[in-house]
């Protein structure tokens, strides 16, 4: 089933049943998912199976960062799999990214997007200063995503707020995934870089990550609803 929407579902949840309860309330044809560390984790490579035969397009959201065999073979087993996006981080360099894009490209039946993460959108100025950076998160950011760029990448994980900035310096076809999406009042949780559904596409992100603001809402279809057509709006 064709995707009419760039909201990806993050499933962060603590067991399969509870995430598969969720799936069954979305439709495939409104959304894609994500699954990450926590589902993977507690459910395996079995949740990808069972999304699949739900009609989902999935976002592995594992990050991969470990030298370079390593991460090309996990994002080939992520591949094999059938999902429609896997990530790795930018930070683990040229060479891990660059092995990873070749190891994908001798996949032949499968087209997954291979993206790298730059910044984490839970993290600002002071979180980066802490770990030795000591540039702006947008300087950060596109340092990583031109890194991730000339490595092979399909696309980058970014906050929306840096989208802009992005789409002018690599191009408008280059992948911009963007989590820390918050519609106006909103609980920000422990995400820093944060922009509404609206701002975000307007921006110039092509997927938008949507976890908490949907899933513990006490009507997860309609918040889900409002974005999309919130998106749509602005065409
Ligand atoms: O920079 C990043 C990279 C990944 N994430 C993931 O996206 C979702 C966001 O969930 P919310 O509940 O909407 O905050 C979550 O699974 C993160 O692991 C991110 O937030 N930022």
């Amino acid at each position: 089933m064709t995707c009419q929407s760039p909201i990806v579902v993050a499933l962060d949840f603590p067991t399969m049943a509870q995430s598969i309860e969720m799936a069954k309330r979305l439709d495939p044809s409104q959304c894609r998912v994500k699954v990450g560390k926590e589902l993977f984790t507690t459910a395996g490579p079995a949740i990808l199976d069972e999304l699949h035969g739900l009609g989902f397009e999935i976002f592995l959201d594992l990050k991969f960062h470990d030298i370079p065999n390593t991460v090309a073979k996990a994002v080939t087993a992520a591949a094999k799999a059938g999902v429609w996006m896997v990530n790795v981080h930018a930070s683990g360099g040229r060479r891990m990214m660059e092995t990873s894009a070749n190891a994908l490209q001798q996949i032949t039946d499968q087209n997954t997007l291979l993206i790298a993460v730059t910044v984490l959108t839970s993290m600002d100025q002071s979180d980066l200063s802490e770990v030795g950076i000591n540039v702006t998160p947008e300087e950060h950011v596109k340092r990583l995503a031109s890194l991730a760029k000339s490595s092979g990448m399909d696309g980058v994980v970014c906050s929306a707020q840096e989208s802009s900035m992005l789409s002018n310096e690599l191009g408008k076809d280059f992948v911009l995934v963007t989590p820390g999406i918050r519609p106006a009042g909103a609980d920000q949780g422990d995400q820093k870089r944060i922009m509404t559904p609206a701002e975000a596409m307007a921006a110039g992100s092509h997927y938008l990550v949507m976890g908490r603001p949907i899933t513990q809402a006490a009507d997860p279809i309609a918040v889900l609803t409002k974005a999309n057509a919130d998106i749509a709006s602005l065409a």
